[in-house]
């Protein structure tokens, strides 16, 4: 690829789905916590060499598209038409500047970062390229009787991303006949004389096409998670000060934490060990002590923020492990409700949640009782391409 090069993707998400049913376009459903479309944009934006994600949505689609993509910054959305083809031109209308496009299905939500990389790769060869997977089974005619089989060797299933040169494809949509159907991309570009390389598609990258296909894209995407930990440590002093929280619980005792914000030191601890897990920073850094608004803030905030950056990217909280290092007050007595609390925050089963207390055998800080210490560890899981 040369300096010139400015590859985008669209990704077409017009569609009904009316084959999966209910009242939800496929394409919003949620899997691993995150719209099925949100999956298709954040493969292709965490790509380097895709430079812009443009997206084409269905008239009146506009609330559950903003819901589904949330704060990540997008072109606007352009609203696509009643065929796939015509949702494909109306959204390569709207781009200037690319050099090669890769119009990809929004309903294909697994798309691994080595299909683009492949992708990518024939680009630099060819005019166009597709993924494709061999077909492996038998392929035979037939109603409900068995007719003849159906030669499968040089039979490709044909998969998105499919990648072209802009002005090429952009040409060739043009010349393609309104009054004639193309079910993909590299169909219109092979009809105005263009070469398309296949290249290895993947199993993963299965399109949700029926009400079935949703538990296996789930399932899929739930194979291709990989498992990150995060470790989050605080301590706070003991302060004249009536309240005292612990894990999102007030605990009745005679002093309270000093801090800018409820001063919840468990529940930074775990905000931390969460924010750990996706290597973004600290609670500091989200939610710094010079910023008023945190003034007194219930810290339950701040697990929620660091939950949801993982859910936007994807993933999802397996299990934390939260300890509390204190003479007094004694723990055990609030142990269930703060299990219940941190559960609830974390919209996890209480079973994923553990919530233990130590002292330190009246040695250093904690020992003298002059604060409290926690610490957490929390695990996730992450796309692998992530
Ligand atoms: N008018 C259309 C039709 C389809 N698509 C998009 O093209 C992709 C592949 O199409 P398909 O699986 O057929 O989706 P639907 O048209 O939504 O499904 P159905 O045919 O079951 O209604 C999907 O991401 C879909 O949103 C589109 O942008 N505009
Ligand atoms: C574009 C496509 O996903 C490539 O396999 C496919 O052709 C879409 O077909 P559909 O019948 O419109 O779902």
């Amino acid at each position: 690829m040369t300096r010139s090069t400015h590859i985008v993707a669209l990704v077409v998400a017009a569609g009904k789905g009316e084959r999966v049913g209910g009242d939800l376009p496929k394409q919003y459903w949620k899997i691993g916590g995150k719209a099925v479309i949100a999956h298709a944009v954040d493969a292709l934006a965490a790509h380097p060499a895709i430079a812009a994600v443009h997206v084409v949505i269905g008239a009146g689609q506009e609330e559950l598209y903003s819901k589904a993509i949330g704060t990540r910054l997008l072109p606007a959305p352009v609203i696509g038409g009643a065929s796939r083809r015509d949702s494909v031109l109306r959204g390569l209308a709207a781009i200037e500047g690319a050099s090669h496009v890769l119009i990809h299905d929004a309903a294909r939500p697994n798309l691994p970062g080595a299909v683009i990389d492949r992708l990518v790769e024939a680009l630099e060869h060819h005019p166009g390229a597709i993924p494709g997977l061999p077909v492996a089974d038998t392929l035979a005619r037939g109603t409900d009787i068995l007719g003849d089989v159906v030669p499968r060797d040089q039979l490709y299933r044909v998969q998105t991303p499919q990648a072209f040169q802009f002005d090429a494809i952009v040409a060739a949509h043009r010349a393609w006949p309104d009054d004639r159907e193309a079910t993909d991309d590299a169909q219109v570009a092979r009809a105005a004389g263009h070469r398309v390389a296949i290249v290895p598609g993947d199993a993963l990258l299965a399109k949700i096409t029926f009400g079935e296909d949703i538990a296996v894209a789930e399932q899929r995407m739930a194979a291709r998670m990989i498992a990150r930990t995060g470790l989050g440590f605080d301590v706070h002093a003991f302060a004249d000060k009536a309240e005292l929280w612990l894990g999102g619980v007030r605990i009745p005792h005679s002093r309270g934490l000093a801090g800018h914000s409820d001063a919840d030191v468990a529940l930074h601890a775990l905000t931390d060990a969460l924010l750990g897990a996706i290597g973004d920073g600290d609670i500091g850094s989200h939610f710094p002590p010079s910023d008023p608004q945190w003034k007194g803030a219930d810290s339950g905030r701040f697990v929620e923020h660091a939950l949801g950056l993982i859910v936007e990217r994807g993933g999802i909280v397996d299990h934390v492990d939260l300890t509390i290092i204190c003479e007094a007050p004694k723990i055990g007595p609030h142990r269930d409700s703060i299990r219940t609390r941190v559960a609830a925050l974390l919209r996890l089963p209480e079973r994923r949640v553990s919530i233990k207390a130590t002292t330190t055998e009246r040695l250093g800080f904690t020992g003298r009782g002059e604060g409290i210490a926690a610490q957490a560890i929390a695990t996730v899981r992450l796309p692998e391409d992530l």
